[in-house]
């Protein structure tokens, strides 16, 4: 039978803190509890999956002891320290204050979780209990000691505690129960190795503290942006950073894999991987702050990831370039708040998205207007992409929101083919590559001439959701953005105009499209689910565009407030429940939130 170990329960999305090294990312709870890590890398097997079930699936607490039965008692007080991914926990209790650093240095060798604890006042009894399950909770590794060492391992992975601390095996976890006065400090690590190597580098944990803070202050001063919105943005600028993996530049979408887009439900999807979608305005965003190093390893990425024939690009790939993603579900995790399937892989990964042509495309062009040193390659990408697009573009597809239902002719693909083939005129005409312009010409204008045909609605002055259809989609606030009509076009007014009063929550956020409605089951999912946070900025975007620069700023500054105390935010919003929604953090929220402070910013439309 199940020992119940701790009352600890996984916390609502927004409880927790991300804590990073630029290879993995581990979740943090407010009672002190990690309940999501997968080693070594982001897209890994989880060693602690109690986000998505059960203590039993591993879990990872410390904080001040409390009494059986009860529930742990949450932080009275958390941040981050300064600009940095150092989470500081702080507990006042009966006996005394006391201090828990969670962190994971930027490192070449073994992963590391470091876990330091420091006696504030009085003296404070401490419990750690750590319960490291394999294969994403279904695994209880073999522990054993090494000298001082304790050690797990199963299969190809071994995991290594290291302690200050006296430690004690009981009901299959790892205990440690300590006291710390004023100025105490006492010290765990874990470390992942490969199981057929020997021990991994004993930790020095006071010394990576010091290296892990001056290695985020020197990144966080490259920032040029200094407007009025700068702790919003660098907070979110230090997350999309958390989610680049080093080694190769690749860009996971979020670190996290099912939570859902409506509790209970079944829209439960991996995010530990690369999207190209997500990837290029996630490199934009980090090329409008200042950040080249980072744009320049994700251009490498792309260049080895798509490697090959143009007709065989995926929309997604892993992230070191990996094709192979196929979806499974666990089925032996009850997943969060009940949330099932548990879904690993993304099917995804074999849909046709036209859209990701347009933003690969803007991608480079950004790169290149804002000096990125030339790559032949890349020029030589953005052709062979355009002569896919020529004899594509007319397709239909599963789009920008990756429906899983019939493919149609979506109108933001077109937009996006549109985009695709103006900036590679651009780069053509600039005379950094060489093409048939004026051919690529008359594509640009059949591309337009088609979405204004067969994209609007003139009797209701809107663009649709895809050809034929009565429906909306919030995507289509990017056309003014991207540059496909400009602002003031009626077109494109009638378009913000009927996405606000069509897809609007009643707290004023928007959602992606319908999913009930004459097009109910587009997406061909059950359920439905929350306001989409990237269509909610966009809103925003397009309303300062067409001079509603009040409003825009009003629902910008809503948007920032849906942002947990650590100013982090999951991919949306559930307006029923008042509360966050899908994985979390997600560069997709991010993103829009740095890009429409710039553009707040830039218009002088704040500080009301
Ligand atoms: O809604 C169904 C789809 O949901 C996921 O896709 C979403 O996340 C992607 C990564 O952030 C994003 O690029 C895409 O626009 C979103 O719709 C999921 O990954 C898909 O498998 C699923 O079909």
């Amino acid at each position: 039978m199940a020992v119940r170990l701790e009352m600890h329960v996984a916390g609502r999305i927004e409880d927790y803190a991300l804590i990073g090294d630029l290879q993995t990312a581990a979740l943090v709870c407010r009672d002190g509890t990690v309940d999501w890590l997968c080693l070594p890398r982001f897209d890994s097997q989880a060693i602690f999956a109690g986000l998505l079930g059960t203590e039993e699936h591993g879990f990872w607490r410390l904080g001040p002891a409390f009494a059986p039965g009860t529930q742990p008692p949450d932080a009275d007080r958390r941040t981050y320290r300064g600009d940095s991914l150092i989470l500081e926990s702080e507990w006042d209790t009966p006996r005394g204050s006391v201090r828990v650093t969670d962190f994971m240095g930027p490192r070449e060798e073994a992963p590391q979780l470091i876990r330091i604890v420091e006696g504030l006042s009085g003296r404070v009894p401490m419990r750690s209990s750590l319960r490291m399950r394999f294969s994403y909770g279904r695994i209880t590794p073999w522990v054993h000691r090494v000298d001082e060492r304790t050690v797990a391992v199963s299969g190809p992975d071994s995991v290594w505690l290291d302690t200050d601390a006296e430690t004690y095996g009981k009901d299959l976890t790892t205990y440690s129960d300590f006291t710390v006065g004023p100025g105490d400090k006492v010290y765990f690590v874990i470390s992942w190795q490969a199981s057929h190597l020997g021990p991994p580098a004993l930790p020095t944990p006071y010394e990576s503290l010091a290296a892990t803070e001056e290695f985020w202050q020197e990144w966080v001063e490259q920032c040029t942006y200094h407007g009025p919105y700068r702790e919003a943005v660098i907070r979110s600028l230090i997350t999309l950073k958390a989610l680049t993996y080093a080694p190769t530049g690749g860009i996971v979408a979020a670190p996290t894999t099912s939570l859902p887009e409506e509790i209970g439900g079944v829209r439960n999807w991996d995010y530990r991987f690369t999207w190209l979608r997500d990837a290029a305005i996630t490199l934009s965003s980090l090329l409008r702050t200042g950040y080249r190093d980072e744009a320049r390893a994700w251009r490498e990425w792309l260049l080895r990831a798509v490697g090959g024939d143009p007709e065989n690009l995926q929309i997604m790939y892993g992230i070191a370039g990996e094709r192979e993603l196929g979806e499974s579900e666990l089925d032996w995790l009850p997943g969060y708040e009940g949330s099932t399937p548990v879904r690993v892989g993304n099917g995804a990964a074999g849909q046709l998205q036209l859209d990701v042509y347009g933003e690969v495309t803007e991608a480079l062009h950004l790169a290149h207007m804002t000096g990125l040193a030339r790559n032949d390659y890349a020029s030589l990408l953005q052709l062979k992409l355009i002569q896919y697009l020529e004899h594509h573009w007319s397709e239909p597809d599963e789009g920008i929101w990756e429906v899983r239902g019939p493919r149609r002719h979506f109108v933001h693909s077109k937009v996006m083919a549109w985009v695709a083939v103006d900036r590679t005129i651009k780069l053509i005409e600039s005379g950094d590559a060489d093409g048939p312009l004026e051919r690529w010409k008359e594509l640009r204008d059949d591309i337009h001439r088609d979405v204004c045909e067969k994209g609007y609605d003139p009797e209701r002055n809107t663009f649709t959701q895809s050809y034929g259809s009565r429906e909306l989609d919030a995507s289509l606030l990017l056309i003014p953005q991207m540059g496909f009509l400009p602002p003031d076009d009626k077109r494109v007014i009638g378009t913000i105009e009927a996405i606000q009063r069509e897809l609007s929550t009643k707290d004023g956020f928007i959602l992606r499209y319908p999913t009930s409605g004459d097009d109910a089951g587009v997406d061909g999912l059950a359920g439905d689910e929350g306001a989409f946070l990237a269509c909610s900025f966009w809103m925003a975007d397009d309303l300062a565009m067409i001079g509603r620069v009040d409003e825009a700023r009003k629902l910008f500054e809503r948007l920032l407030s849906l942002r947990n105390d650590l100013g982090l935010l999951a991919e949306e919003w559930d307006p029923v429940r008042g509360r966050q929604v899908g994985n979390f953090p997600q560069a997709f929220s991010h993103v829009p939130l740095i890009d429409t402070a710039l553009r707040l910013t830039a218009s002088g439309a704040y500080g009301g």
